[in-house]
């Protein structure tokens, strides 16, 4: 095949880039295109563009995501994990389990110069080494603009929640000199795929320090929690990430509510649209004073049994989802904590009938001359009561409805707290909210990932797991 007369990877992402924003981006002000034939016309081209894509990459005529060909995992083709191609039908696990005198005791070996520690995330000084370690190394954008900048106070409740194991909590360190250097993590959760409710291992914050980038560190890390976690009795994980490797699970979209359009703007993380000003946009996305739903408050600790129940119920909409199989679960992750997480109930007659929550993670802005961190509030879990005598058009309608009003108070109370902007991804029922409610979408996608466990595919709006 004459390779030359394909489009290269980055023309196709560049012309998908441009299309896109076309035709989905919704401009700052909240104007639509007032075209929708050329809309349409748009979008069916942005979905050819997108198919073409995807069937030369599993040709692996081009790399996606510009990292690198599918099909071409080093590691992760000898992990339990589905190929690109498989089409999965039924659900189960990939291998069985390991009896646990099969089970290696030791860890794994370490390049000569490091070696393994725990990171013990009751001891301050731990936790602030692995707060510099994530500040200056963890994620950041293509275009390395901004990079998350978890507070530690976010990594004490991320990585101490019910049941948590110190041995999961897996940093390396330079062996001269002790300087925390990579890290992974792992909390114990319970999740339900489909029909299947399992404990899991969720694992999440893996980082490899900028300087020892591309030495094939972060298989090591990945085994080493993978056999931590056997050890423990664990044969399967869940986890997200920006790439793609083989195979999400599902691919959710994030979106954007703009709070602070003249930061956003300063900080070159929203555009002025054309035939716009920013006095414009800042008017579309002022928020009122107060909020309207009467009997809102703040979570508060007896609130617990009854959210506990209000979002197990809720949950039970998706395919894939966490339970809160206790009420420590539900004070640890859901009840208010200052300044990781904020959550409302509405209580109408003694009793809680809905609630919400959002979580601060603020990014670091890099070079930017005026700002250094952006605030960023993300929606986390939230739960409605739903009327049993409602048909299943009636039930999405009623939802729409209510998620709308909450969310709208949510934005209200994310102002007040100082946030610049409200992230959210397009899972549970977000979908319902994100056009009234103002949220344009980004460029970023996560993808969710299953270890040791093959299903068939989880839709967006059937994922029922936020990861932080
Ligand atoms: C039963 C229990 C099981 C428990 C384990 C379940 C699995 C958990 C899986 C982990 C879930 C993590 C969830 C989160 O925390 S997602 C957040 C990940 N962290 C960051 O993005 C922070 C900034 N980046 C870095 O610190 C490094 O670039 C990292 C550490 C990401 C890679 O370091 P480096 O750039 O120096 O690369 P390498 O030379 O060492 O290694 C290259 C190999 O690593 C594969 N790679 C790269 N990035 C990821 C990624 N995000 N998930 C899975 N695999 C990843 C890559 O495809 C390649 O394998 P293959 O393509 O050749 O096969």
């Amino acid at each position: 095949m004459d390779n030359k007369k394909q489009p290269t990877e980055k023309e196709l992402k560049d012309l998908v880039k441009k299309v896109d924003k076309l035709v989905s981006k919704r401009p700052a002000t909240g104007e639509k295109s007032t075209d929708p034939q050329s809309e349409a016309l748009m979008r069916a081209q942005l979905k050819q563009m997108m198919e073409s894509m995807a069937l030369m990459e599993k040709s692996g005529m081009v790399k996606s995501t510009g990292k690198k060909d599918v099909g071409d995992h080093k590691f992760w083709n000898t992990q339990p994990v589905p190929s690109f191609n498989d089409e999965i039908n039924e659900s189960g696990p990939i291998e069985a389990d390991i009896p646990f005198d099969q089970i290696r005791k030791e860890p794994l070996p370490l390049p000569k110069d490091f070696e393994w520690c725990e990171i013990n995330m009751e001891d301050d000084k731990e936790v602030k080494e692995l707060y510099e370690l994530l500040t200056m190394n963890y994620v950041e954008d293509d275009e390395a603009q901004f990079r998350f900048d978890y507070s530690a106070e976010f990594l004490k409740w991320a990585l101490l929640p019910p049941n948590w194991r110190k041995s999961w909590l897996v940093g390396v360190r330079v062996a001269s000199n002790k300087k925390l250097v990579a890290f992974i993590s792992g909390i114990p959760v319970a999740m339900r795929t489909y029909e299947k409710v399992h404990n899991l291992t969720e694992i999440n914050f893996l980082c490899v320090h900028k300087k020892l980038r591309s030495k094939r560190l972060a298989p090591v890390l990945i085994k080493e929690i993978t056999r931590r976690s056997h050890v423990e009795g664990i044969f399967q994980a869940a986890y997200t990430a920006g790439v793609v490797i083989p195979k999400p699970i599902s691919t959710c979209r994030y979106y954007h509510r703009s709070l602070n359009p003249k930061k956003l703007v300063e900080c070159n993380f929203s555009r002025i649209p054309p035939r716009s000003t920013l006095s414009r946009m800042i008017k579309a996305y002022k928020v009122p004073e107060k909020t309207s739903i009467a009997g809102l408050r703040e979570m508060r600790l007896e609130d617990v049994p009854q959210v506990r129940v209000l979002l197990n119920k809720y949950l039970s909409r998706f395919d894939f989802a966490p339970v809160f199989e206790t009420d420590e679960d539900v004070k640890h992750w859901i009840l208010p904590h200052e300044k990781v997480v904020w959550s409302y109930v509405v209580e109408q007659d003694n009793k809680v009938t809905d609630f919400f929550s959002f979580y601060s993670l603020p990014s670091s802005v890099i070079g930017n001359p005026k700002h250094s961190t952006l605030n960023a509030a993300y929606m986390f879990y939230y739960g409605l009561e739903i009327p049993q005598a409602l048909d299943h058009d009636q039930t999405e309608k009623f939802i729409e409805k209510r998620l709308n009003e909450l969310v709208n108070d949510a934005l209200v109370l994310a102002k007040k707290a100082g946030f610049d902007v409200v992230n959210t991804l397009d899972l549970m029922d977000n979908a319902k909210f994100v056009d009234e409610q103002k949220f344009g979408n980004g460029d970023g996608y996560l993808n969710y990932y299953l270890y040791n466990w093959k299903c068939p595919d989880v839709a967006r709006n059937k994922v029922g797991l936020v990861m932080l």
